[in-house]
């Protein structure tokens, strides 16, 4: 199946506390997401483990295939449709060499000398970011703007998604940089009714 990056979920265990992790992602599934990204900083690599089994198997049949945040041992033993690394999160020809050809392997930028320095053979993706300042990474890089975002864009040699602070209002200014679609943790996870929030989302 083609790779749609329009509406990707990153979860984060806090917010999704309320409706719980996996119905969280349901509901989201049911109001468009496309691409799910399990992210956890606090949990052992057995408790991501289980949850990505979980995960896996409650999006079976869904079509929209589940990605792990940062570690690849995890992606392995779950089964995963994928990873997603950031800059220090290790090497990429590694991480695609252990995953396989199929595999989705997505990685995160924030500058054009990181762009230039990338092996676009190696992956399906690129996460571009941060667009705005958020609360939902303490560690985050200085944001871009959309002009920011725009000119990764235009220098990106793969399919790019943006990040960072995005709301539904952000979704056409995403549109006309550029990107094939937009990454959220707060926009859905944490909402009162995360299908709605993933809903309210223009299609693309
Ligand atoms: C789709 C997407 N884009 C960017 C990121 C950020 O990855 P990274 O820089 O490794 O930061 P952490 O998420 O690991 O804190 C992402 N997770 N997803
Ligand atoms: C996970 C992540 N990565 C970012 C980056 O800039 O690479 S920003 C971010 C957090 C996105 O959460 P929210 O949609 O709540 O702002
Ligand atoms: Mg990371």
């Amino acid at each position: 199946m083609p790779l749609d990056l329009s509406l990707y979920l990153v979860t984060d265990a806090g917010l999704c506390a309320d409706h719980g992790l996996e119905e969280t992602v349901l509901a989201a599934v049911r109001g468009g997401v496309t691409l799910v990204q399990l992210r956890d900083k606090h949990a052992s690599d057995a408790e991501m483990i289980d949850q990505a089994r979980r995960l896996k198997a409650a999006l079976a049949g869904s079509g929209v295939p589940l990605i792990i945040n940062d570690r690849l041992e995890v992606a392995l033993a779950a089964g995963a449709d994928g990873l997603h690394i950031g800059q220090d999160d290790g090497d990429v020809a590694r991480a695609r060499a252990a995953l396989g050809p199929q595999a989705i392997l997505g990685l995160s930028v924030q500058t054009h000398e990181q762009l230039a320095r990338l092996d676009p053979s190696a992956l399906d993706y690129l996460g571009l970011g941060p667009v705005f300042a958020t609360p939902s990474k303490h560690d985050h890089a200085e944001p871009q703007g959309f002009d920011g975002l725009a000119a990764l864009v235009a220098a990106s040699p793969l399919p790019s998604v943006a990040i960072g602070g995005l709301k539904v209002e952000h979704a056409e200014a995403v549109r006309q940089a550029g990107a094939d679609g937009l990454a959220v943790i707060s926009a859905i996870c944490g909402t009162p009714d995360p299908e709605a929030a993933a809903r309210a989302f223009p299609r693309r």
